[in-house]
């Protein structure tokens, strides 16, 4: 189920793959892989197709010799800008420079200028793979720069040149990255071509396992987000049911000046199907929401925490009492989803964070990168660097479920389980669309849904409402976070139409 694999991982993988087949064997194959996925952005008449092929003084370059070569015998005009290897390379590095150049693809020695000058088809990027180990720089930053202004298709092989593999980070400091169309992958799917830089600079990803044999892949700890991770928690509704079936949701927040976030997180509590919502103010409660009077306003002050899930953080702001009401919810032994500044009074209080690690049930944590890092006391960057293992790493710190936000959110349970999701979209970047996924996940954890399944089910709704508000055209520019939430009804109906039982 979309596994996602280190680079240490891959090449364990392609070591003992490779032992059991002829020479070379694996580039030949990623080589055709490549020139498939090549054919397939070029248009039917290939004659006419100009190919500026990429290929860098490594493996990756070898891939890209291979995919010239066949893409020169389909007939495509195929011009190689061929980096050569500073040392003695791989036999099959060598073999597939022959092929390339027994073909009627063309060695040229194109500087910047020259590429821009061209019209070229498609690009195919085989700089570097998963052995960067450095920033791109002279020559082939100008390379990546100049194809970067190019209007035409750019297919990277096995991940875009610049990029990490691990953890979709541009490779700096001041690095630059291929920006791609298209990326095939080769052996297995990487974390580095989902999150951080990586959605923005893959472009669609297909993976070609080479034909390797699955006795090779050891079972991953790392996927892409799937339904199929949540699906047997999406159950149809009994007719014999009540609001007392459906749980109790507190959202405790609300202090002055921020009573928007927890409304945000209640109505969206209320809209994903918890049966009772409450809205906990730590400072004077609103007498109703007039938007949605169903909610039930109330001081957090007397309010008995045993008896809902709690969603504490949206606008709780950092007061004493804010602070209190948090160690109050930490102490109960009522389900706790933590977010904002909820995180933040944890950050500032280590024995907060000693009584959260202790509960017996665990907790769900939704940090954004800013309140991820005040949690492990290092910079934003460091955590940007390395978002799955900032996000296994807080998750083992404070025993939560951690939901590590941001562009490929990276969802880790305390056990080092972590899961990538794939929805979603720049829309997202505005305020109040945390306080909405809180509320959705604290809403499904009422409902009896595990904390994992509901985090998981949670992040993946919330980026699937803004993906499909985005393709009516009500986003990504503009859109507000209030109005995912009917977008998130639709889809949690659909999809417990689809898939419950
Ligand atoms: N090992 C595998 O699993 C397989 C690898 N294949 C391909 O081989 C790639 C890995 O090959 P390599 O390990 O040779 O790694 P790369 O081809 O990614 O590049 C490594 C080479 O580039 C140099 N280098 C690294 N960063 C540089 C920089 N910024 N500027 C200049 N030179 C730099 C290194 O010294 C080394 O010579 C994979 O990504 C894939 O495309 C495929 O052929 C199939 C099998
Ligand atoms: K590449």
């Amino acid at each position: 189920m979309n596994p996602l694999y280190s680079s240490a991982e891959i090449r364990a993988i392609e070591q003992a793959a490779a032992a059991a087949l002829p020479d070379g064997a694996l580039m030949q194959r990623a080589g055709q892989a490549g020139a498939n996925a090549a054919l397939d952005l070029l248009p039917f008449s290939t004659a006419n197709a100009k190919v500026l092929v990429l290929a860098g003084p490594g493996n990756n370059g070898g891939d890209a010799l291979e995919t010239a070569a066949h893409l020169a015998y389909a007939g495509a005009q195929v011009t190689i800008l061929h980096f050569p290897p500073q040392s003695e390379r791989s036999a099959e590095r060598a073999a597939a420079m022959q092929r390339a150049q027994t073909s009627d693809a063309r060695f040229a020695d194109l500087d910047a200028a020259a590429i821009a000058a061209t019209e070229w088809t498609l690009v195919v990027d085989g700089l570097f793979g998963i052995g960067l180990q450095r920033p791109l720089a002279g020559a082939l930053r100008a390379v990546a720069e100049t194809v970067n202004g190019l209007k035409c298709s750019v297919l990277s092989l096995d991940l875009p040149s610049g990029l990490d593999a691990d953890t979709g980070a541009i490779v700096g400091p001041d690095g630059v990255a291929i920006h791609a169309t298209h990326t095939v992958t080769f052996i297995g799917n990487k974390p580095g071509l989902h999150t951080c830089d990586g959605r923005d600079y893959a472009g669609l990803v297909d993976v070609s396992r080479l034909d390797i044999d699955a006795a090779h892949f050891a079972p991953a700890r790392l996927h892409l987000n799937d339904v199929k991770f949540f699906s047997r928690h999406l159950r149809a509704r009994r007719h014999n049911t009540h609001k007392g079936s459906y749980g109790n949701v507190a959202v405790i927040g609300g202090a002055q000046g921020m009573t928007g976030a927890p409304l945000l997180a209640s109505r969206t509590a209320l809209n994903s199907g918890a049966g009772r919502v409450y809205t906990l103010f730590v400072e004077d409660a609103l007498p109703c929401d007039f938007g949605q009077p169903e909610l039930m306003c109330r001081t957090a002050a007397g309010f008995d925490l045993e008896q809902a899930t709690l969603v504490a953080g949206p606008g709780l702001g950092a007061s004493p009492y804010a602070s209190d009401m948090l160690a109050s919810a930490i102490a109960s032994g009522s389900a706790l989803l933590a977010d904002a500044d909820a995180l933040n009074l944890l950050a500032a209080n280590p024995r907060l964070q000693t009584a959260l690690a202790q509960r017996p049930g665990g907790s769900v944590l939704t940090p954004h990168p800013l309140e991820a890092a005040r949690l492990l006391g290092c910079s934003i960057a460091e955590v940007q660097a390395d978002r799955v293992g900032m996000a296994r790493k807080l998750a083992a710190k404070l025993n939560a479920h951690v939901v590590l936000k941001g562009s490929g959110t990276v969802i880790a349970a305390p056990n080092g389980d972590a899961v990538i999701n794939t929805t979603g979209n720049p829309a997202l970047a505005t305020a109040g669309t945390g306080d909405v996924l809180s509320g959705l996940c604290g809403s499904l954890m009422a409902q009896g849904w595990p904390m994992w399944e509901a985090a998981l089910a949670g992040v993946w709704l919330h980026g699937m409402a803004a993906d499909v508000l985005v393709t009516e055209g009500a986003g990504p520019i503009g859109l507000t976070a209030g109005e995912l939430i009917p977008a998130i009804r639709v889809a949690l109906n659909r999809m417990v139409q689809h898939h419950g039982r």
